[in-house]
């Protein structure tokens, strides 16, 4: 593994990650608040210091598509503007390697909060499956802030968020009957999105769970749809 002073802190929470995304939504502590088709949003509603940070876990199955091309279109950052719409700016402050990079976004504002960035290593990696052998890997993208030398202070203009994201998708395959080759038609991928996200200033609770309310929904059916139509027609990454 990279000697990388950030190396250690990227290997525990990916895993952590992993395993917190893999842990199901039973229990209650969970509430649904969106549904549409296949995808479930779920929500725990906790506050930190008077300010909601709100965990989220997204549940969600895309036909046609393998968890390799659906984190590595989470991880890169060539193709994000493609689908993140809040998106306003964003630099690659290191390559650490490449499948872990440094990176600085700056979000569009959300009236009436202040504008947001967020300052965080992203790393994508394949998880053998050690549970059942037939099934395929488990692919993993991890996003969690961090601190950088080169991240501009943005003298005050903008608030950094804090957040820990991560995207685990499980791919099967159901061969076809006839034996033939395995097309697109026969994947399935089951994804779990999971976030939590500190606003790190004061936002009014309200106006906060209003906009999740409105922005995960969209971004995981944009998202998704995204990865859909950039592998269709594709030879499949596995
Ligand atoms: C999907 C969503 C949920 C909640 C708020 C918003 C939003 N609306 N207007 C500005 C933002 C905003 C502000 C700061 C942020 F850090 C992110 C942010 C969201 C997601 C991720 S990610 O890591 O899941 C995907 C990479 O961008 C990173 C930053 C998004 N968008």
């Amino acid at each position: 593994a990279p000697a990388h002073p950030l190396w250690p802190e990227i290997e525990r929470v990916t895993l952590e990650q992993l395993q917190y995304a893999r842990l199901g939504v039973e229990g209650g502590v969970w509430q649904l608040f969106a549904e549409d088709g296949e995808m479930k949003m779920y929500k725990r509603e906790e506050e930190v210091d008077g300010l909601a940070v709100d965990p989220l876990k997204a549940v969600h199955t895309v036909k046609g598509v393998t968890g390799r091309e659906m984190t590595h279109y989470f991880f890169s950052p060539d193709v994000r503007f493609e689908w993140e719409t809040t998106l306003e700016q964003m630099k690659v402050l290191e390559t650490i390697a490449d499948d872990t990079l440094v990176i600085l976004q700056i979000h569009k504002r959300v009236w009436p909060a202040s504008q947001r960035d967020a300052l965080f290593w992203s790393h994508v990696r394949r998880v053998p499956n050690d549970t059942d052998r037939d099934a395929q890997d488990i692919w993993i993208a991890c996003n969690h802030s961090t601190e950088h030398h080169e991240a501009p202070s943005n003298e005050g203009k903008m608030v950094r968020v804090s957040l820990t994201v991560c995207l685990v998708c499980q791919t099967s395959i159901e061969p076809p009957s006839d034996g033939g080759p395995v097309t697109r038609d026969h994947l399935t991928c089951k994804i779990t999105y999971c976030s939590v996200v500190n606003p790190g200033g004061w936002v009014p609770t309200s106006a906060l769970r209003a906009v999740y309310k409105r922005e995960y929904p969209k971004f995981l059916k944009r998202f998704t749809q995204y990865v859909k139509d950039r592998c269709d027609k594709q030879p499949i990454l596995f």
